[in-house]
């Protein structure tokens, strides 16, 4: 359905669990964020059961996300019950791939259409550090593995920081001319643990973009590609892949906003950057049936702001990425 602003909100992210197996240094503190009790975070049923509400109002994307999606026990049970809801068109997880390579065939099996997984930087001892402990090797088996199933189109996020892998931007891109790889640039977001990251370092798409087209020659803009996320892409003339930029901080893409969030521990939150959400947990929890469930989304829908206001002082963001689900 359409919010206020007439937008066609019809996109869900779903965050599984707060829980992760990396501690980036965008993303979470080093120690990890508290561990949230199990009997606060959603079940597996309850999930679907607010995903199904969704369907009942317009949403007809789904992407699984955390936390860690594949650290959650269950999630191959969800993407069965989740792909075989009529209304759902595409079905995709966001990953950061360390157990991508033993879970890819299940999940395909399962009805997972695709996945996005998130690779900063093609040097392991570079992984290492900004994972805090990841190991870059099983990422690549699960991007291979799912190349191989088919999980069409497989997209690499790239969180670019200056100082950091910036001299890499040029390689990460290369990666999309040989093999159908979709290699996204993504601005980084001002959240409490990115903050050291932050200070003067932040580096625009269209600074990320005019480093590519100098050493690449011009790119061709792309129209479609499998997705519903905010990014552009752009193609080096005969490539395979895609290369696409995520310029949350620069560019107002709220204006073409299409989502809402499911937090892990049952909210609905209208805005990534806005902390206001709506509860669901409870009414679930109180037996609250179908009607209901998909009343409290639309309320969710009329609540999304126009934009996030990171650019006016509005955005007020306490929690990481990681427990929103990005
Ligand atoms: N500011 C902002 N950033 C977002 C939003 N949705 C996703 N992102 C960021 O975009 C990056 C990539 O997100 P993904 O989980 O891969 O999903 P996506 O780009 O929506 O997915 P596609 O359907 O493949 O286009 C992450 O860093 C997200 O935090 C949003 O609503 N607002
Ligand atoms: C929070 S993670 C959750 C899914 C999974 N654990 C992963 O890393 O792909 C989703 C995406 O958010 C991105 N992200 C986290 N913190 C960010 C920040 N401060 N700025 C920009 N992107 C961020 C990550 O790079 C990742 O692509
Ligand atoms: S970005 Fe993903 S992998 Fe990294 S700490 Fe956050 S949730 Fe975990
Ligand atoms: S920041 Fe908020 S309004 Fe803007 S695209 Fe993201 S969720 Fe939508």
């Amino acid at each position: 359905m359409e919010d206020r602003y007439q937008r066609e909100i019809n996109y869900l992210r779903v965050s599984v669990t707060d829980r992760c197996n990396l501690r980036c240094r965008y993303c979470m503190p080093s120690g990890g964020v508290p561990l949230i009790p199990r009997r606060e975070i959603l079940s597996m049923e309850e999930i679907a059961r607010v995903v199904r509400a969704a369907t009942r109002v317009g949403v007809k994307k789904v992407r699984l996300t955390g936390g860690e999606p594949l650290v959650r026990r269950g999630i191959t049970g969800l993407v069965k019950s989740i792909a075989a809801m009529p209304e759902i068109d595409d079905l995709a997880l966001t990953t950061n791939g360390m157990l991508l390579a033993e879970k890819a065939g299940e999940l395909k099996e399962a009805g997972l259409n695709r996945v996005n997984v998130s690779l900063d930087t093609l040097k392991p001892g570079r992984y290492r550090y900004i994972t805090r402990g990841g190991e870059i090797k099983a990422v690549w088996r699960g991007v291979e593995k799912a190349l191989e199933l088919g999980l069409n189109p497989v997209k690499l996020n790239v969180v670019v920081i200056r100082g950091f892998n910036d001299d890499e931007i040029i390689d990460l891109a290369r990666l999309s001319v040989e093999r159908p790889l979709h290699v996204r640039f993504i601005e980084l977001m001002p959240f409490g643990s990115a903050a050291p990251l932050t200070g003067g370092s932040h580096i625009s798409s269209d600074e990320v973009k005019r480093q590519i087209e100098e050493k690449m020659g011009r790119l061709q803009e792309v129209r479609k590609l499998a997705g519903s996320g905010p990014a552009r892409y752009y193609r080096v003339p005969g490539a395979a892949g895609t290369i696409g930029f995520i310029s949350a901080v620069s560019d107002h893409f709220c204006g073409r906003c299409n989502r809402l969030r499911l937090t892990a521990t049952g909210a609905l939150r209208p805005c990534l950057f806005r902390d206001r959400e709506i509860d669901v947990k409870g009414p679930l929890r109180r037996g609250a049936g179908p009607d209901e469930l998909a009343a409290l989304v639309v309320r969710a829908i009329q609540d999304k702001p126009g934009g996030h206001g990171l650019n006016e002082g509005q955005a007020v963001c306490g929690k990481s990425m990681s427990r929103i689900g990005g």
